[in-house]
């Protein structure tokens, strides 16, 4: 049983901290980067694709994070702005540093990747200072993400931000989200991921994710991955296993597994970041785990079918149209 109790009478239901970049997704798709010309652009980033997820849903959504001073960071905060996420704590940098990209290279629907372009990325700049204690002690979830840890003083800021959620009893959702780039050791991941891990309510990632922040443990598999973080904070752990779908655990000892949909699949990028909106949205709302886990599966269809992360985030009628399709087998893959 999810035990999780949100606090009431917060002006905002869902903050994400971290990246705010772009995807520069393949036009020419079913072929290598060699040979792609042209790229459509989109914001990007794990934790702005979750905002903007749950923003869809309806949730009133907030963003702390750092942008370049240039047209791109313009960009986001045009975007973000649009889909009503409030950017009051959204920083732009003033040192000279640039945006994020990442190009995204669709050989075929189960052959993707992604090139990162990083150096000096203003994200990371993100400051303890920047971190506004009052939107955490007005919001009744925040949702911090892996790849802001890699670096100082990003790395600081959401360890600042998690002490301001412990303060104030926000509820500290976390996507492990690792990404190799801009991590210089395996220990150095695994002891910082280790450290935010132990503070969060919610643990969503990969086996491969687990492992990774695991390396130090003997016992690798997700019921001593579910048990180890109990031991901490943790009252859900969520672990995803790609088109075989997800487990989740809780701490009273339960355990549900969810399948996948069938999608008709563009390219599997944005699939976690979509499951974890919808996940996090149908907790919430108090739904049980399964139809929670079964909104963000649909949820990650929708995303995987479309060409961007984004752009294709879907709003909660579209989700539940998808599984009663799914049902009635209209989507035949
Ligand atoms: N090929 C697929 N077909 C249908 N659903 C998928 C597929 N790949 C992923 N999903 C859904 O998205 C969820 C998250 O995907 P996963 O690949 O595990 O995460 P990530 O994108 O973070 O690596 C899965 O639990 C599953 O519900
Ligand atoms: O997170 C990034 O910087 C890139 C994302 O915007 C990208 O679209 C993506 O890879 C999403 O990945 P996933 O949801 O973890 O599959």
């Amino acid at each position: 049983m999810n035990e999780l109790r949100f606090p009431n009478n917060r002006a905002f239901d869902f903050t994400a901290i971290g990246r705010l970049c772009i995807d520069l997704n393949a036009n020419e798709i079913n072929r290598p980067m060699e040979e792609t010309k042209t790229f459509t652009k989109y914001v990007g980033g794990s934790p702005a694709n979750i905002a903007i997820g749950m923003s869809r849903f309806g949730l009133n959504t907030a963003f702390i994070g750092k942008i370049a001073d240039d047209q791109m960071g313009r960009f986001i905060r045009g975007y973000l702005e649009e889909n009503r996420i409030d950017t009051g704590n959204v920083v732009t940098d003033d040192t000279g540093a640039v945006t994020g990209l990442a190009f995204t290279e669709i050989k075929s629907p189960t052959d993707c990747s992604i090139l990162m372009y990083r150096d000096n990325a203003a994200d990371l700049l993100l400051t303890p200072g920047e971190v506004s204690e009052a939107l955490i002690a007005n919001t009744k979830l925040l949702l911090i993400s892996g790849t802001a840890l890699a670096q100082s003083p990003s790395r600081e800021a959401v360890f600042q931000a998690l002490q301001y959620a412990r303060k104030h009893g926000t509820i500290v959702a976390f996507d492990l989200d690792y990404r190799p780039y801009t991590w210089k050791s395996q220990e150095e991941t695994a002891v910082y991921y280790n450290l935010a891990a132990e503070k969060c309510d919610i643990l969503l990632g990969t086996r491969e994710e687990f492992d990774r922040m695991e390396c130090f443990e003997q016992e690798h598999g997700d019921t001593s991955t579910a048990t180890r973080w109990f031991n901490h904070s943790a009252q859900i752990v969520i672990i995803k296993h790609g088109q075989e779908g997800s487990i989740a655990y809780t701490k009273d000892g339960a355990s549900h597994r969810a399948q996948s949909y069938p999608a008709k699949v563009v390219k599997t990028f944005g699939a976690g970041d979509a499951y974890a909106s919808g996940f996090l949205y149908g907790v919430m709302q108090g739904w049980t785990l399964e139809k929670s886990m079964s909104f963000g599966s649909a949820s990650a269809c929708i995303v995987i079918s479309s060409h961007s992360c984004s752009d294709a985030m879907p709003g909660a009628e579209q989700v539940h149209d998808y599984i009663a399709r799914c049902e009635r087998g209209e989507i035949v893959v």
